[in-house]
């Protein structure tokens, strides 16, 4: 994998688009990642074990929003060929891509790419379902239906892993953990221009929710369980078990 640094929003422009994963966004998306999401190589290593502990052997295993694999390979490389992984993601740009590292990773694990959206996808038969920053890009109406869904595909035992930016009802609490978020991208060489760029092209686009408005959507859909298992500043990553 080469590692280009992430330089789309250094330029001052005149007119800020709204966030798209588009070929511009795919070619850096690795290092946009990192250098945003405290916490990303963590939660993502992590999806991979919890995996390995929840796969049930002939099952489905389905990472929704999967952009270029990250989840799926680390899965993957846990759950070997107990269970077949299906990856989905609704940018052709992304699907491409994470084709090419799917195949370049000479992985042994039956995984399945397929380009649509998560609202679409057909579910059944899962062990494990991860949604990785991917339900705070669904409109908040829909989010009811696609969890509850996923609830009722999900063999019993089985685990989602649900990872978001959050918000908090508590304003001090709100802004402290905002300024922490851009404190961690400024010691990761982001600028005051990029940063306040970025922000505005994902206004109306990445919308962010409580933890506790997370914890009873999970367990008004049927889940039994559900709770944060890693969290720093704005962004945390739950499971709901069936
Ligand atoms: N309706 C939709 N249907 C399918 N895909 C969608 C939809 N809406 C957005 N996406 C896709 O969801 C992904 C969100 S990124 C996930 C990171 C990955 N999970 C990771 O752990 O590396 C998170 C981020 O960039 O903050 C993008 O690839 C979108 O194309
Ligand atoms: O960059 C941000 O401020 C974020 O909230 C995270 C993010 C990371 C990658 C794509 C879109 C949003």
């Amino acid at each position: 994998m080469t590692q280009q640094r992430d330089t789309i929003y250094s330029a001052q422009r005149e007119q800020l688009g709204r966030f798209a994963f588009d070929e511009q966004v795919v070619e850096v998306f690795p290092d946009m990642i990192q250098r945003s999401v405290p916490g990303y190589a963590t939660i993502i290593a992590m999806t991979g074990v919890i995996a390995g502990r929840y796969a049930q052997q002939g099952s489905n295993i389905y990472d929704l929003g999967c952009s270029l694999g990250a989840s799926t390979l680390a899965m993957a490389r846990e759950v070997g060929d107990k269970a077949k992984l299906i990856g989905v993601d609704n940018s052709a740009a992304m699907i491409a891509r994470c084709q090419s590292y799917v195949a370049e990773s000479k992985t042994t694990s039956n995984i399945e790419l397929i380009e649509q959206s998560i609202q679409e996808t057909e579910l059944q038969n899962a062990s494990v379902v991860v949604l990785n920053f991917t339900l705070q890009f669904i409109p908040e109406a829909d989010r009811q239906t696609l969890i509850q869904r996923i609830q009722e595909a999900m063999l019993p035992g089985g685990i989602l892993v649900l990872s978001e930016k959050i918000c908090f009802a508590d304003p001090h609490l709100q802004k402290l953990n905002e300024e922490l978020h851009l404190e961690f991208k400024r010691a990761n060489g982001y600028s005051e221009m990029e940063i306040a760029q970025k922000r505005s092209a994902l206004e109306n686009v990445l919308i962010p929710e409580t933890l506790h408005s997370h914890r009873q959507r999970l367990l008004d859909s049927g889940f039994s369980s559900a709770d944060v298992w890693f969290q720093c500043f704005n962004f945390a990553s739950m499971v709901a078990i069936k």
